[in-house]
This record gives structure tokens, sequence and C-alpha cells, in this order.
């Protein structure tokens, strides 16, 4: 079942949308599904030129796509002067529900919005998206490692995969969250090889977001200050949450964090663990996974890969290991990136330490077992 946001009759409207860069005096009604509902009660500010960019979001019926398909459609991801076509893509039984978070969308009355397509059919979900969140997936209960997931989840990114091979642009930049985010991208990636490899990511933005606010609150300064903190490796209880190369910024003055906090045995054990136990924390006391915090780094996630990191910053993603720093060839790594152009590129030449090595060496090892046993699920 596909349909589409507004079933207000067309004629009622005064709208005004823009495809390829040209306003037109009405919107988009070229499919069969447009003609039934009509289109768009959305009014454009007139000097919108730009053509809308086609995203897909998974599991939107969900509680992370909850959150952040506000984001999204509010211009968060994509800048303020980017309208959006919202694709949505979610499980048959779910579509009631999925009907309702449509209607808040239209009732949000973003101008940014300028269609969405809610479906349970990947070959709508995936048509033509530059731009795909795959956040649709079983999440972990209290008591679960993210791994118990991959038997459930990994056989749904095969399948996106063969459909985001067949219907996304070739260009299209994949974020994957639902879990195990690093090896489900990878499976996906394998199953679309018309896509480029580097145009598949797993999402640790929540971890360096949570690493960067723990460093924060322990130097009393605001989140803002702090960056350069690196996750290494796997979204699971073996990442690294590496602060040795992060920097606080005070005052016009640049300090390294192992010297502003002068506490390397926190710095090595309470941090570390921290942040890689946060997300069962969250569990624990919410019974239910971290959602907004999650929508808000898958948000941070794809705005920086569409508009590139600032000058002498870097952001972590798990990215298809070249074998850099030691780390297993041919899984999703995360390491840290900086972006230009839309390309992300790992950074070199970072001093790995004894300790960093030996936590390096563990999260790889688990990411190269996923695979295997990802592969032999796959495969079965
Ligand atoms: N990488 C990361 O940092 C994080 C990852 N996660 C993961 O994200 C995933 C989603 O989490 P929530 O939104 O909280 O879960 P949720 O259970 O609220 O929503 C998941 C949605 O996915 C849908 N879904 C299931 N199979 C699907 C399929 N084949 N196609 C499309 N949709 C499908 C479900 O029907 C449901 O609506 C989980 O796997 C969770 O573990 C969550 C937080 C952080
Ligand atoms: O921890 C989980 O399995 C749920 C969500 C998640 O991946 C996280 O909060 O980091």
């Amino acid at each position: 079942m596909t349909s589409r946001f507004n079933k207000i009759e067309k004629q009622q409207l005064q709208v005004q949308t823009f495809q390829g860069g040209r306003p037109s005096s009405t919107p988009n009604c070229s499919s069969k599904v447009s003609e039934k509902y009509s289109c768009k009660a959305t009014v454009y500010p007139r000097k919108m030129t730009t053509a809308p960019l086609r995203v897909v979001v998974t599991g939107a019926a969900g509680q992370i796509a909850y959150s952040l398909l506000y984001m999204i459609a509010k211009g968060d991801v994509f800048g303020p002067n980017q309208p959006i076509i919202l694709h949505l893509l979610d499980i048959p039984p779910m579509m009631g529900v999925l009907e309702g978070v449509v209607m808040e969308l239209a009732d949000c009355a973003l101008p940014l919005l300028h269609d969405v397509i809610s479906t349970d059919e990947p070959s709508d979900a995936f048509r033509d998206v530059t731009a795909a969140f795959l956040v649709g997936a079983m999440p972990r209960k209290q008591g679960m490692e993210r791994k118990d997931l991959l038997s459930a989840n990994v056989k749904i990114f095969k399948v996106q995969g063969e459909a985001l091979n067949k219907y996304a642009k070739k260009d299209v930049k994949v974020l994957v969250v639902g879990n195990p985010a690093n090896t489900n991208a990878l499976i996906c990636a394998k199953y679309a090889p018309s896509i480029p490899k580097q145009n598949f990511t797993a999402m640790t933005r929540l971890d360096q977001n949570r690493a960067q606010a723990q460093i924060a609150e322990r130097l009393g300064i605001p989140v803002s200050q702090v960056s350069n903190i690196i996750i290494w490796g796997n979204h699971s209880s073996t990442q690294f949450p590496d602060a040795s190369h992060a920097v606080v910024e005070e005052h016009g003055q640049t300090t390294s964090v192992p010297e502003a906090l002068q506490d390397a045995a926190w710095l090595n054990s309470v941090f570390v663990e921290t942040v890689q136990k946060r997300g069962a924390a969250v569990i624990n006391a919410r019974k239910m996974s971290s959602a907004m915090s999650a929508a808000k780094a898958a948000a941070d996630h794809m705005k920086d890969w569409f508009s590139g990191t600032i000058a002498g910053k870097f952001v972590s993603m798990g990215v298809i290991s070249d074998g850099s720093y030691g780390a297993p060839k041919d899984v999703i790594f995360s390491f840290p990136v900086t972006i230009r152009g839309g390309k992300w590129q790992i950074v070199q030449d970072l001093e790995i330490s004894d300790f960093a090595r030996n936590l390096l060496d563990i999260t790889g090892k688990e990411l190269e077992e996923e695979r295997q046993e990802a592969l032999q699920i796959i495969e079965a």
C-alpha cells in the first residue's frame, strides 16, 4: 500500500511548487497516486528555486523516526532552502500508525515539506532517493547485546540493499541506524553492488555525542567547546571512545582534553565504560532504547555528510575499512573522518597508544565475527 500526503482538493489550493529549479503553478501530480489524493497544501517562499530532494526513512512508524522526521522536514539536515519529499517505509501492520505520523507531518505545516509518500513497498520507498536513513529494525531489549539482533535484522538489510540497488540514485548516501548498525550496513552494501561501498555508513555519531557530553560535563563547560572525540570500531559495547586527540576551546585558546582534564585514570576507565554502556543505561531507565538522541545523531551525521566538516575538525562514522590503523579490512569500522564535497576521508597519522591499540583490536575482532555470523545467516 502506498499513499501520499495531502488529500485536500487540488482546486482549493493556492499552491506554488518548484520542479527542476523552475516554479510551476500546479504541484507535482504526475502519478496515479497523486491524482487520487491531489498534492501539496504547502505554499513555498517565492524565492525557493531548488528542486526537492527525495529522502527515505525506514522504520518510519517507530520511535526514532518520530523525532527524526520532524528534523528532516524542517530543514535541520539538508538546509533551510532545500525542499524535501519524504518517502516513509514501514511494514504492513504499521500502516495505520504511519498514517497518523503522516497526518502529524501535515499538521506541522512545514514550508520545506513538498510531499510525503508512505508505503510498505520497498520499490516505492527507495525510488530515486538521494538520501536514505535505514532505521527500521528490531531494537534490543533489556539484557540483550546488539549483536543478538543479527539474526532478526540482517535479512532486512539484504532486502533493502537489493531495493537500493534497483531503485535509488547511484549516488545515494545511506546511513544505517538499525542495530547491529555496522554489520547491517556491510550487508546492505553487499546487496547493492551498483552503488559505491563508500556510500554506505553506520551511525556512531550518537556515541560521539555522548562522549562529547561526558567530557563537557566533567570539565563544566558547554558541549560546543569540545570537539574531535573519536569513536573507533563497532557501535557496540566494544567500541573505543577515544578522547586523546580531542580538544577544548575556551577564550580563544585550544587545549587538549587530556591536558584540560588531568585525569588519565578517569579517561581510560569511567569515561570509556560510560559511553560504551550508555545505550544499555538508557534502556534500563526508559525501558525503551534511545530515540530522541538517536534521531539527533542521525541528523548530525547526514548533515555533515552533505555539507562537510569544519576545517580542523573531524567526526566519527562507520565506513568501509581500508585497513587504516590496523583495523580489519572490509568491515564497517568507525573512524575519524573529514568530509568535503559529499565525500569522507579517514583522518590519517594519529598517534595510537598501546592502550588504544588493544581496544581497537578487540572491537575489530568483534566486527570480523559479526561479519562471519551475518554471512552465515544470509547464505543459510
Ligand atoms: N546506531 C545507533 O546509534 C542506534 C541504533 N538504534 C537502533 O535503531 C533501530 C530502531 O529503533 P527504534 O526506532 O527505537 O525502534 P522501534 O521499534 O520504535 O521502530 C522500529 C520500526 O521499524 C519498523 N520495521 C521493522 N522491520 C522493518 C522493515 N523490514 N522495513 C521497514 N520498517 C521496519 C517497525 O515496524 C517499527 O515501526 C533499532 O534496531 C535500534 O536498536 C537505536 C538507537 C541508536
Ligand atoms: O543500545 C541499543 O541497543 C539501543 C539503541 C542504541 O544502539 C544506543 O542507544 O546506542
